[in-house]
């Protein structure tokens, strides 16, 4: 399982460098502009700059609106400014069809520009709050969409995780959906150490996670911490062994 952690600006990221060695991607976004925010082309830049070359850099475009056009050339520009993940929240969308109609779109201007980025098409798992399309629904619009990777987040960051709002079972089918169309499966959503053992068990490839990794697990107050982000990634590897030598689960 990949570790993407997600700093809000350059400073943090810098944080992340100090602890590259304990995550796999790093994530920019803007928490302050919702859950999938996008920061500036040149934050992305910055960032691009200030992580180790073998990091790749992922950048969300927005809990975009049912707008293909305009998703489109945002998330061009994403790819134009260094990133290799290209992230979409599809917030605005309230059927599968329009996921798919704006998924098209974006694949298609980021491939053409950057045809090794990969495009990650992201849900809600608390969608009933917001009113979009549904978290299981993902993976069938990434895959149609030709994207490389079905995600899902939380919409409302109010402390409720990713499994009070898409139990372990759901997240398991998710995953199970992601894989059988040949896609990678991301989950996130106040992800916490104690989520790994489940999320480990059900073959996510990407966890993705801001909380966990600030200090006094606040995504708004808190700075990201390297010694968080190590201790994260120690629990990320003890699950891993332990499902590996297949040890009995203890949560
Ligand atoms: O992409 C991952 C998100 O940044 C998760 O943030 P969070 O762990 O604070 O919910």
């Amino acid at each position: 399982m990949l570790l993407l952690v997600s700093p809000d600006g350059v400073e943090e990221a810098l944080d992340c460098a100090k602890a590259a060695e304990h995550l796999d991607i790093v994530d920019v976004k803007k928490p302050d502009e919702g859950s999938l925010g996008a920061n500036f082309p040149w934050v992305i830049r910055e960032i691009r700059d200030a992580v180790p070359a073998d990091k790749p850099v992922s950048a969300t475009v927005g809990d975009v609106p049912y707008k293909p056009g305009t998703v489109a050339q945002a998330a061009l520009g994403a790819a134009v400014s260094g990133a290799t993940y290209i992230k979409v929240g599809l917030y605005g969308c309230t059927t599968p069809e329009q996921g798919i109609e704006v998924m098209r779109a974006v694949v298609r201007a980021v491939k053409d520009h950057s045809p090794e980025a990969l495009v990650v098409a992201s849900g809600y798992a608390d969608a009933h709050r917001v009113g979009c399309v549904n978290p299981l629904a993902l993976p069938d619009i990434a895959a149609r969409a030709g994207a490389d990777a079905a995600m899902l987040d939380t919409a409302v960051k109010d402390g409720t995780r990713l499994f009070d709002h898409v139990p372990p079972d759901a997240c398991a089918e998710f995953v199970r959906r992601a894989h059988a169309s040949g896609l990678r499966a991301a989950l996130a959503g106040s992800v916490k150490q104690a989520d790994l053992g489940p999320l480990t068990r059900i073959g996510t490839d990407i966890v993705g996670v801001r909380g966990a990794v600030c200090a006094g697990g606040d995504r708004n107050t808190g700075r990201i911490q390297p010694h968080l982000v190590a201790a994260f990634r120690a629990e990320m590897d003890r699950q891993a062994r332990e499902h590996a030598a297949g040890v009995p689960a203890v949560n």
